[in-house]
């Protein structure tokens, strides 16, 4: 519940970046809406142009495809934390950016520079927009999209905790192959050129293995709040 305090409060800029099923999207929805801040979820933006890449037949095992039609795709995101949306091409994709196969093609779609290029300019026009402030959720956030941001945030968890969280949204989902699945979307992910997933210097790292959800929320607003105190 936002309270009137947090109405009053100077625009603060987050940036809360880790590897798959740490926590990111949950902690930065609560968050925002708690403390009346906006909300940008950069990896639905990522599914969304590996969605229309997929859905127009390019092949993404050539990043010379890729980038020639990077820029084509038209997306557009929400920051309303209580109601994320994502479009493309006017399209509600929200649910098709879901999918085995997206998740299966993301990685590579996002280590094409153009992409990275695009997504990126993007990204940083809808903080700039933020009036009130943004919880920025991603990979690079902290390192290459806003690297000015007032508070970086590096969520970590176990291969188990993650996988674990994982195969209880995918109903029924073995946790073995779960677990693979999300070791190698993190390896590619870290070993990319551009802006690879990384912990800025200067981020405060959270291991949310053995904290529950609610605790890991807790723990970023008042690290917001200690910030807005200083600003
Ligand atoms: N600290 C936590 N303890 C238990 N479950 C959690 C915790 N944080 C998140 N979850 C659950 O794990 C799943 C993945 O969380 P999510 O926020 O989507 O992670 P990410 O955005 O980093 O991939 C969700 O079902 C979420 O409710
Ligand atoms: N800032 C970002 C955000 C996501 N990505 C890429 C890499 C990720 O594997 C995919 C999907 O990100 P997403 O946050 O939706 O992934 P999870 O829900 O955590 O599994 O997008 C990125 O390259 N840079």
């Amino acid at each position: 519940m936002e309270t009137t305090a947090a109405r009053t409060a100077p625009a603060v800029i987050v940036a809360i970046d880790g590897p798959s099923g740490t926590g990111k999207s949950s902690t930065s929805k609560a968050v925002a809406a708690q403390l009346g801040l906006s909300y940008l979820d950069t990896g639905a933006q990522y599914r969304a142009i590996t969605w229309w890449m997929v859905s127009n037949g390019i092949d993404v095992t050539d990043p010379s495809e890729i980038a020639a039609v990077a820029g084509k795709p038209d997306i557009v995101s929400g920051t309303n934390p209580s109601a994320p949306a994502i479009t493309v091409d006017g399209t509600d994709v929200s649910g098709p950016i879901r999918t085995q196969e997206v998740t299966s093609k993301v990685s590579a779609v996002s280590a094409v520079p153009e992409v990275r290029a695009r997504i990126t300019e993007l990204q940083r026009s809808i903080a700039k927009s933020a009036e009130r402030g943004i919880v920025v959720e991603g990979r690079d956030i902290g390192t290459t999209v806003l690297p000015d941001a007032d508070l970086k945030i590096f969520l970590t968890a176990s291969p188990e905790a993650r996988a674990a969280r994982r195969s209880g949204e995918l109903k029924g989902a073995d946790l073995h192959t779960t677990r693979e699945a999300l070791l190698k979307r993190d390896a590619a992910d870290s070993s990319r050129k551009t802006s690879p997933l990384a912990k800025a210097d200067d981020a405060v790292e959270v291991d949310t293995s053995d904290l529950t959800l609610q605790q890991v929320i807790e723990c970023v607003v008042t690290l917001v709040e200690e910030k807005r105190a200083t600003k």
